[in-house]
């Protein structure tokens, strides 16, 4: 059962279409000079405007008919219908686990019964994934009931409930370049579109408006869960700017599929998220998709070994313990496995799956002398008989106090499509909200809306794509609270600090007011603060009722 949240503030109000937050951004500005740090606390308010309805959301998948594109597919129905299976190890029962949004929580701070924490998607207006609609393109013409058994991904029994409804769903013809993918792909691809590379960009816009007229949604998210690609090179006058893109595929000169399915979705204003490490973002992409102002995201999911280092290595860092030596290998046998088995699609991940750990080294000069760097090796072996079971196994060395070392070793056995399909599912929710919450700083007269480049999908993305000449964040508890707190600034929420001064003084000046029930008083001693009313742990106002708050 969703929790109902109402902020009881005048700065937050609610209106039919809208919830919108007076917000004081406070951030700090500093300046260097030699060894001395000027830091000037800054704030910076704003009206930030979230749109309460929720589309009927699309989600076009590149490589539908893969492992991740027939998981996901089939976990939703699954989940749409409530299904449960038996398996030797008991009975199942369709769920989200893995994902950000629908099963993970967020504090919203402490009421008279302690911390009250709501699950993440109930923080804000957004898309269900049981409401999801897919469809996709696929070089496979296998349908989605034959192509999730070729998966080997879901128990039996469960195949067997969902696979009257994933047969009648076709992958539509692709994009099909053979150069980009490893040769052994090539076997799978019998479902190509023909003509040329223009004519195909064409009939991939045309896919997304017959798909958008034909299931009735409201908006078309394109996500890129297709074969990894090899990196293509960036050549001025082809693909550094939007005009020569355009004119680069009207040439027929080489552009990658993933991007040529990007430059499709921008021109049909769909947002577009690359779930593969190659660059399919070439700055002519980036360009396009701010002319148009449409979202593009990526790259890579960030789904396992990977993220578990993103843990690791900033608590190692942030603990003062220095990494000196990271080896991840992993082995599997999934399709993906065998087009990594090639050198340079190995390469594009090797590149996605190397840099995750630079922001957290550079962050820290007490332990690292400029480029200092651990030494980080990443290997992956294609092992058929195993699946899609993923075995990763991690050795961490680090120095510690007085010439010490420690050494961290893990193993770690996943399905791979189970871990990225809850990874696929949160981009495109987060995306579309994303598309609804503008933000107008006093002074501005016009809302703007978040960079086209999509910084906040960070936490979800191996290597995130992030606007020019910003930084990239790579530490997963700084990404998710980039997140929590972004939505919880719509609110009119400030920012989760964890300090919980409140609790750590000898007289608690907040919790005091709160047992003697005096809000008034509450609000004189912290004015300002927004309060949320709580009747017995579910919140007694809906969005649309809400009383307007002054
Ligand atoms: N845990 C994970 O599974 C994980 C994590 C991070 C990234 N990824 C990436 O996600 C992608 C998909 O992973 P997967 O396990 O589903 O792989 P997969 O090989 O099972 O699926 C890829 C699908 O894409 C299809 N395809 C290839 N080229 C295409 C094209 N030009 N147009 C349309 N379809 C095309 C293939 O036929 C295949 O069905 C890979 O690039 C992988 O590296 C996966
Ligand atoms: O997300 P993660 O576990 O670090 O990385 C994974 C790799 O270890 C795996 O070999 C590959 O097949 C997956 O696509 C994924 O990229």
């Amino acid at each position: 059962m969703p929790v109902k949240i109402h902020v009881n503030s005048p700065n937050v109000k609610y209106t039919d279409t809208h919830i919108e937050a007076q917000y004081s951004y406070h951030t700090t500005s500093v300046h260097k000079n030699g060894n001395t740090v000027t830091v000037m606390p800054r704030s910076t308010e704003m009206t930030i405007r979230t749109e309460k309805h929720v589309p009927r959301l699309g989600v076009m998948l590149v490589g539908w008919g893969g492992n991740n594109g027939t998981t996901v597919t089939a976990a939703v129905l699954a989940n749409k219908m409530k299904l449960t299976w038996n398996t030797k190890t008991g009975l199942k029962k369709a769920n989200y686990f893995g994902s950000l949004l629908q099963a993970s929580t967020v504090s919203l701070g402490l009421g008279p019964d302690g911390e009250v924490n709501v699950p993440f998607c109930d923080l804000l207006p957004m898309v269900h994934p049981n409401d999801i609609v897919f469809d996709g393109w696929d070089i496979s013409s296998l349908d989605l009931g034959r192509a999730m058994e070729r998966a080997q991904v879901l128990d039996w029994s469960l195949q067997e409930q969902l696979r009257p409804y994933m047969v009648v769903m076709k992958p539509r013809p692709s994009i099909y370049i053979p150069e980009f993918i490893a040769a052994n792909q090539e076997s799978r691809a019998d479902n190509i579109l023909s003509g040329t590379m223009a004519e195909q960009v064409e009939c991939v816009r045309a896919d997304i408006r017959d798909f958008r007229q034909v299931s009735g949604v409201d908006k078309v998210i394109v996500v890129w869960t297709a074969t990894t690609e090899r990196f293509c090179d960036v050549v001025p006058g082809r693909n550094d700017t939007a005009e020569n893109l355009l004119a680069a595929i009207q040439g027929g000169s080489e552009v990658s599929p993933s991007t040529l399915f990007a430059v499709a979705s921008i021109l049909e204003g769909c947002a577009y998220i690359n779930g593969s490490p190659q660059n399919t973002f070439v700055p002519g992409a980036i360009e396009l998709a701010q002319q148009r102002g449409v979202f593009i995201g990526g790259d890579d999911f960030k789904s396992g070994q990977t993220k578990i280092k993103s843990v690791l290595v900033d608590f190692l860092v942030s603990s003062g313990i220095k990494p000196t030596s990271i080896v991840s290998y992993n082995h599997l046998g999934n399709n993906d496995g065998k087009n990594l088995s090639a050198p340079q699609q190995f390469r594009s991940k090797e590149i996605t799956k190397s840099n995750v750990v630079d922001d957290m080294v550079r962050c820290n000069s007490v332990l690292y002398d400029h480029g200092e760097k651990p030494d980080h090796c990443v290997v992956i072996k294609y092992i058929p008989y195993v699946g899609d079971s993923k075995r990763a196994m991690d050795e961490y060395t680090s120095e510690i106090m007085m010439g010490g070392l420690n050494t961290i070793v893990l193993h770690n056995t996943c399905e791979d499509s189970l871990l990225a399909s809850p990874i696929i599912m949160d981009l495109a929710i987060l995306t579309e909200l994303c598309q609804r919450v503008s933000f107008r700083p006093d002074g501005e007269d016009h809302f703007q809306s978040f960079h086209s480049v999509l910084a906040l999908l960070s936490f979800l993305c191996k290597a995130p794509l992030v606007p020019p000449g910003t930084p990239v964040i790579n530490a997963f508890f700084r990404q998710r609270a980039s997140i929590e707190n972004i939505l919880r600034a719509c609110l009119g929420l400030p920012p989760q600090s964890h300090m919980l001064l409140e609790e750590k003084l000898h007289r608690n000046f907040l919790s005091l007011q709160h047992t003697r029930g005096d809000m008034a008083t509450s609000k004189k001693a912290v004015a300002n603060v927004n309060h949320t009313e709580v009747t017995n742990g579910v919140h007694a106002y809906d969005y649309d009722d809400a009383e307007h708050s002054k």
